[in-house]
């Protein structure tokens, strides 16, 4: 039996493909004006001098213009001034209803990465600056869990990092970085952005000893704000010891390698522990599924009531 079992999962393994075999999906996530945009171009430019094109797509549907060439832009297949004027919606409600319609063609988007998905390592997502429509959206969780069910998928957080050098919005953007991480589950990087401006240290310092990060906070005026802070900062302490983060500069591609080899890291944690987690998901499911027919069939044959095998009772 145990050598049945183990020479199936052997037969299993091989025939699944080789982890370096597939691509890596990287989707880029942060604050409006972190720096995604420019840091999709540097990843971009970085790859090419590493002879490993990445293929592009452009999730951005009101983005005015791209400094790199996407391979799938949502611009293409909707409209977004035109989706804002015919169903009357503002801007963020365009945005919405534009990743929405993207949504619906998903499966068209996934057979083409399918066919792409030997010629290119990575692929490389950019997501609109108005970061809650992508990541709290039905469409933008639809588009993640998509990505994440066929190939190894890393959230990259962009983080503005001279704009979270205070402690409150260090704390707050912190804050929605585990927000992020706890929804998607996803292997998770925070790329400190812009250290060609202000060094992401502080930032180190903070996420490693939250006196630090206390004392920084005592230099600022007492108030609601800086309790509420000070007590959150030991909630964060758990979620810091596992992140991942890197300090990088899109404008001078300081950090790129140092970018990829945590992405290495977080496609290792996809193999070993969100994969395996979401077989057992489905697993429990088809678990789940299958125990409720069988309890809805022993039901119907309880209530037909068979006698000397020709008359069946269904009263
Ligand atoms: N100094 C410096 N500036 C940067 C860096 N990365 C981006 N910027 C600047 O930050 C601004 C915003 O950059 P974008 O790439 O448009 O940011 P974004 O997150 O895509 O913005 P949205 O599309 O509005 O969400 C631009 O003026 C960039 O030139 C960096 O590493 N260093």
């Amino acid at each position: 039996m145990e050598e049945g079992a183990s020479s199936a999962a052997a037969a299993a393994a091989a025939a699944a493909p080789a982890r370096e075999a597939k691509p890596v999906n990287i989707i880029m996530i942060g604050m409006a004006g972190s720096g995604k945009t420019t840091l999709m171009q540097r990843v971009n430019a970085y790859l090419h001098e590493q002879k490993q094109a990445p293929y592009v797509v452009n999730l951005d549907p009101a983005v005015a213009k791209l400094p790199f060439q996407a391979n799938i832009d949502i611009r293409d297949t909707v409209d977004y001034k035109q989706v804002m004027a015919e169903y009357k919606l503002g801007p963020n409600g365009g945005i919405l209803t534009s990743l929405n319609l993207f949504a619906t063609k998903l499966d068209q988007v996934m057979g083409i990465v399918d066919k792409r998905a030997h010629e290119h390592k990575y692929f490389l997502y950019d997501t609109p600056g108005q970061i809650e429509i992508f990541t709290w959206s039905a469409s933008g969780t639809i588009i993640t869990n998509t990505l994440a069910a066929s190939y190894p998928t890393v959230v990259v957080y962009v983080v503005d990092t001279p704009r979270t050098a205070s402690p409150a919005t260090f704390m707050s953007n912190m804050m929605y970085a585990c927000s992020i991480l706890y929804k998607t589950q996803l292997p998770f990087l925070v790329a400190f952005n812009k250290t060609d401006v202000v060094d992401d240290g502080f930032a180190r310092e903070w996420m490693a000893d939250f006196e630090a990060f206390q004392r920084a906070l005592a230099g600022d005026e007492e108030s609601f704000m800086n309790s509420l802070m000070n007590s959150m900062c030991l909630v964060l302490d758990e979620f810091y010891t596992k992140l991942r983060t890197v300090g990088v500069s899109a404008m001078t591609g300081q950090g790129m390698p140092e970018l990829f080899e945590k992405i290495d890291g977080a496609v290792a944690e996809y193999y070993d522990e969100f994969l395996p987690a979401l077989e057992r998901q489905i697993q429990h499911k088809r678990d789940s599924e299958r125990a409720q027919k069988d309890d809805q069939l022993r039901r119907l044959m309880n209530d037909l009531t068979v006698t000397d095998g020709k008359e069946v009772n269904l009263g």
